[in-house]
């Protein structure tokens, strides 16, 4: 059942109120104030959908208190209440955004009507707030974080892509990059906004099913199809956007199928002898050259011209390592919120562990690491004891400045990396007064690894 709308009448005649009161009581929720102060304290506390305000209030003036109402967040309806002769006040209170005035005494039927236009705006009132924190909080879902020059350029060209409603744009990266979140930037900016976005992961399902998904069946068309036949994707997404991912997997007959669909912008759902229109952009994803592909004879070239139109290659997190911390930042301010936890930062010793690891799970694997951190740990900075699991994956990561320097006297003949590896570690050892914590530490390899290693080398008793 809906919850009734509530109405707060702000009058100082006592005989006024009850009479309003118990005339709207039975279709609405009604609250009463003799005062100013009391009428705003009462809007505060019980946000009423429409204020029924008298301009002569004994202790501020109904338009003093019109302003302070409308300043309020969800802000009411109002409807001020006037004597005959102060009417000229009302013209300035609807300037200041009354919906509507009475005059006393009110003519019943002409109050009740006035009473439901104002609610009804009221509604939609609501309904505009309602939408505009869902576009609010749509704009923050696909908040892209990133300001390394590959990656701006990447969000342009998708901004730019979005323009057209039907050219195919296929975007290029390793997993987790972002691609998903990229096919529905280009969906929400493009002028297919209003209608559906659709993703289907073409890696997971075998190829009948992706052709079942895709196209839709009519009822009985195979064995196991269900008895009222199925709604393909194609059709879900009429109007919209399909977000075709991992895209290379698609098999070769339903590439053949959706490239005619492409064309002719018409298709038969399994089984079915009856034509259905449709009319869609597909945005696909891919984490290998969907070109070599092509050249491999693995995917149909005049499929990809189409799908492929723009092209946007999205770089992995370690070449844009001047991400990572506002990314981590990012992820940090929403996990709090999602457990109700209080981190400030982080560390930066723990900045310098997330900025030299390499990734290879991309900005999805950095958002599960805040996530872990701030599921598990109590605190308000992130430290890199909170980072240990990081460490042994520490493999790919480039060279710091004193690395580089060090590396900088190679010897000219030759360095067998095993050899080098044995210096390392015997140099560390010995910087490190020998002791193995502190030189597992400064290689930032978990202490079992030292230990294996140097047992390899025969550096145990050096
Ligand atoms: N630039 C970014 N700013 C904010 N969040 C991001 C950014 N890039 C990726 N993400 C987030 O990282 C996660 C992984 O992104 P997404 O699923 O889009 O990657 P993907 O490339 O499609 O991965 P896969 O190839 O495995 O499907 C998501 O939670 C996404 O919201």
């Amino acid at each position: 059942m809906r919850a009734k709308q509530k109405i707060l009448i702000i009058d100082d005649e006592a005989g006024f109120r009850g009479a309003i009161k118990r005339f709207l009581e039975k279709d609405y929720s009604v609250e009463e104030a003799e005062s100013a102060a009391r009428g705003f304290e009462k809007a505060v506390e019980t946000e009423p959908d429409l204020v029924l305000l008298d301009i002569g209030l004994p202790d501020q003036s109904g338009l003093d208190l019109l302003d302070r109402l409308k300043s309020l967040r969800p802000s009411p309806t109002v409807v001020m209440v006037t004597a005959y002769e102060q009417v000229r006040d009302v013209v300035q209170a609807m300037r200041k955004g009354a919906f509507d005035y009475l005059v006393k005494p009110v003519d019943l039927e002409e109050f009740e009507l006035t009473v439901k236009h104002a609610l009804e705006n009221a509604s939609l009132r609501n309904e505009v707030d309602r939408l505009r924190r869902e576009v609010e909080r749509l704009h923050r879902v696909h908040k892209l974080v990133g300001s390394h020059p590959a990656f701006l350029e990447a969000q342009e060209l998708a901004i730019k892509s979005a323009q057209s409603a039907d050219a195919g744009v296929l975007l290029q990266g390793e997993s987790g990059v972002g691609k998903e979140l990229f096919a529905r930037l280009i969906h929400s900016s493009s002028p297919r906004s209003a209608y559906p976005f659709v993703a289907l992961n073409c890696a997971v399902f075998s190829p009948e099913i992706i052709e079942s998904e895709l196209f839709g069946y009519e009822r009985g068309a195979f064995t196991g199809a269900r008895t009222e036949g199925k709604q393909g994707l194609l059709e879900a997404a009429d109007g919209g956007t399909l977000f075709l991912d991992e895209v290379i997997d698609l098999p070769a007959e339903v590439q053949a199928k959706l490239l005619r669909v492409l064309e002719e912008k018409e298709f038969y759902p399994l089984g079915s002898t009856k034509k259905k229109r449709v009319d869609i952009r597909v945005v696909s994803a891919c984490n290998r050259d969907l070109w070599e592909a092509c050249e491999a004879g693995e995917f149909r070239r005049d499929l990809y011209f189409r799908l492929a139109t723009i092209r946007i290659f999205l770089p992995p997190l370690r070449e844009r390592r001047e991400d990572i911390i506002p990314l981590a930042r990012f992820f940090l301010e929403q996990l709090n919120d999602k457990y109700m936890k209080r981190f400030r930062d982080i560390s930066p010793e723990a900045q310098g562990l997330l900025r030299s690891y390499s990734w290879p799970g991309n900005v999805r694997e950095l958002r599960n690491t805040m996530e872990r951190v701030v599921l598990l740990e109590d605190e308000e900075l992130v430290l890199p004891r909170h980072l240990h699991f990081l460490t042994p994956e520490m493999a790919g990561v480039p060279p710091s400045d004193s690395a580089l320097a060090f590396l900088s006297e190679l010897p000219e003949e030759e360095l067998p990396l095993e050899e080098a590896e044995r210096m390392i570690i015997q140099k560390a050892y010995e910087k490190c007064g020998r002791n193995k914590s502190k030189t597992a530490r400064y290689l930032r390899i978990p202490r079992h690894v030292l230990v294996y290693r140097m047992k390899k080398y025969g550096l145990e008793d050096t």
